[in-house]
């Protein structure tokens, strides 16, 4: 059961805005699309959606075409924010939330539940126009995912907010993907994605840079950081096999090793000198991934 994408390509005329893309997002999962601006986040979603249509490739759903006509099934946060400035909050929920094909007393339920949940009750009666920047993107989220879908999308869903609401979007988010929703969504912040899924693709000018299981990719990526702490001096190591990069700021040193198998020897050599309050071996960053794929860093 995934959502998978084969060979997907976009052109507009001579840009390619996406250039074979190939990745499976597994049902119930939480997934990141992570790249800069234009890197192709936009239209791949588009496409998805049945908004756009590839110049190559494939998408489809549990092994199918996506079925456009069932849309109560799916779940989408535009970019572009859509909401009607004159309409008030709970009119334009109702609107959409009927397009969805719910019931007037669904709705009722669903949206004193949201309303709260995002702690804007008392934005219930007011323009939409009225309303700030973040609150207006909660009103679209809720409109967005009021009909509970299976699937859904969500473009810079935490662009935008402060901090506090950045967080109360997120809980909502991972509570959606905990209840059964395949959620995927696009940022440009890596630790968006590295704090909230278990899936990612970087798309770098419209190209895959490294898409799966995130732990997956970290642990197949050879590279570890090693943490040691103490008071010995510990120089030597940058010498050692398999160190790519050694720093040190007073009594932490941070050493990058190719490989996990050059740890050990690294830790045989320290504890030699006695007693350290520290050796720990980390996982590489979705940084240092990214700067060895593309040759410089996220930005
Ligand atoms: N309708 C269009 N016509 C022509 N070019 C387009 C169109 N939509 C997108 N593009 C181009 O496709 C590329 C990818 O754009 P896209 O909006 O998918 O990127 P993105 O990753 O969503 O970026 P951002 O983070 O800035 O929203 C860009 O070069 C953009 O200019």
């Amino acid at each position: 059961m995934s959502l998978e994408l084969n060979q997907l390509t976009k052109k507009f005329n001579e840009n390619t805005a996406v250039d074979d893309i190939n990745l499976t997002v597994p049902t119930g999962s939480m997934y990141g699309f992570l790249g800069g601006n234009g890197a192709g986040k936009t239209t791949t979603f588009r496409m998805i959606l049945g908004l756009l249509k590839q110049t190559e490739g494939t998408i489809t759903y549990n092994g199918k075409p996506i079925d456009y006509s069932v849309t109560n099934r799916i779940g989408y946060l535009p970019e572009e924010r859509g909401l009607h400035p004159k309409l008030k909050v709970e009119e334009q929920i109702r609107y959409l939330a009927q397009l969805k094909g719910m019931s007037k007393k669904d709705i009722d339920v669903k949206l004193d539940e949201w309303l709260e949940r995002f702690e804007v009750p008392e934005n219930r009666d007011k323009r939409i126009e009225k309303l700030s920047k973040g609150n207006q993107q909660k009103i679209q989220l809720i409109a967005s995912i009021i009909h509970e879908p299976d699937l859904i999308i969500l473009d810079e869903p935490f662009s935008g907010l402060d901090p506090v609401n950045v967080e109360i979007l997120k809980r909502s988010v991972k509570e959606l993907n905990s209840n059964g929703a395949t959620i995927i969504f696009s940022t440009h912040r890596m630790e968006h994605v590295e704090e909230m899924c278990e899936e990612l693709c970087i798309l770098n000018h419209g190209a895959q840079v490294v898409s799966g299981n995130i732990d997956k990719i970290k642990s197949d990526f050879g590279q570890k950081e090693i943490i040691i702490e103490g008071d010995h001096d510990i120089s030597f190591l940058e010498e050692m096999p398999g160190v790519l990069d050694m720093k040190q700021v007073r009594k932490k040193t941070t050493l990058k090793i190719s490989d996990e198998q050059y740890a050990d020897p690294i830790f045989k050599e320290i504890i030699k000198l006695g007693y350290f309050k520290r050796f720990q071996v980390n996982e590489p960053s979705l940084n240092d991934i990214f700067i060895s794929k593309v040759g410089r860093k996220y930005e």
